[in-house]
This record gives structure tokens, C-alpha cells and sequence, in this order.
């Protein structure tokens, strides 16, 4: 797995974390995306649009497959909200364990939304690990996250 990290300046302090923790995990950090402390100010829109392109152009190269992104603001809720209009994106903003493995597992999301302002960091990298750790089931999963995509639409 190789992650694009991006955040605000909410989701600053909880990004740092994160791609600390991913370099403890040796997982690659492609790209980070947004301010590089909270005092610099980013709007959560055009990070999470830039974060969310810049996977699915990746995902369209060859061996792109293990590219996945990582979004972070206040709540993880407009991030995510930004990353799904990107149309073959599917992102998801959780704060418990089971759905962090979940969106992965049947949802086959390839972005993962947090808050800085709901999670302690703890959790926040159990979070990523789960989600991390949980491959997606295909089968049933893969015809039902087919139907989320208008007909004709690659996912
Ligand atoms: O939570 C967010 C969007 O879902 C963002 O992180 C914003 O930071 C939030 O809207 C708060 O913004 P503020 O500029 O820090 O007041």
C-alpha cells in the first residue's frame, strides 16, 4: 500500500501523526496535501479534490492498485464529502474500528477521512490500521460497489 495524506488546518496536527505512523509501518507517503502547521490556513475543499484526483490518477497507471489516500480535517466529514463528488472515489469517515475495516472490506474505498477534532491519535491510528489491514472481499461486495457508480463509469 502507498498513500496520498492530506488535510486542513484542522486535521493538521493528526495528519503529522498519521504519516509518522505510516513511516513507523514503512508504508510510503506519496504526497502530503494542505498546511504544514495549523496557523496556515487551507480550505478542506480543494485539498480533499486534489488528494482524491491524484488517487484515482495513480489507481489508472499500471501497479497503481496499492494506492489508496488518507484525508483528515476537523470532523472528516467535508473532506470526505469532496473526495465522493471526484466520480470514482469512494471515501468514508469513520471513528470506530469495525468500520475502518468495513469501508475497505464491502465498500472498497480507497480513501480513508478523519477528524482531528473527534479522535484522539490512539484511535486515529488504530483506525488507519484497520483499514489498512482489511483487504476488500470482492464477490457480492464488488457487484454492489458497482451499482454506486453511474452505468458506464469505470470504477
Ligand atoms: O471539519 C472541517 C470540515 O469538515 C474543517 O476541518 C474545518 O476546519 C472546519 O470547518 C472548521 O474551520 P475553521 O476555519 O477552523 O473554523
Amino acid at each position: 500500500m502507498r498513500f496520498h495524506v492530506g488535510s486542513d488546518h484542522g486535521g493538521v496536527e493528526l495528519r503529522k501523526v498519521l504519516v509518522a505512523a505510516l513511516a513507523e509501518w514503512e508504508i510510503p507517503v506519496l504526497a502530503e496535501y494542505g498546511p504544514a502547521a495549523p496557523g496556515e490556513k487551507a480550505d478542506y475543499p480543494n485539498v480533499a479534490r486534489e488528494l482524491a484526483q491524484a488517487v484515482l490518477r495513480d489507481r489508472g497507471q499500471g501497479g497503481g492498485e496499492d494506492v489508496f489516500g488518507l484525508l483528515v480535517c476537523g470532523t472528516g466529514q467535508g473532506v470526505a464529502m469532496t473526495a465522493n463528488k471526484v466520480p470514482g472515489v469512494r471515501a468514508g469517515v469513520v471513528s470506530d474500528v469495525f468500520s475502518a475495516k468495513m469501508i475497505r472490506a464491502h465498500n472498497d474505498a480507497q480513501v480513508l477521512c478523519l477528524g482531528e477534532r473527534v479522535l484522539g491519535t490512539e484511535l486515529a491510528k488504530q483506525l488507519l490500521r484497520a483499514f489498512i489491514d482489511a483487504p476488500f472481499e470482492g464477490g457480492r461486495h464488488a457487484r454492489r460497489v458497482g451499482l454506486m457508480e453511474p452505468a458506464g463509469e469505470e470504477r
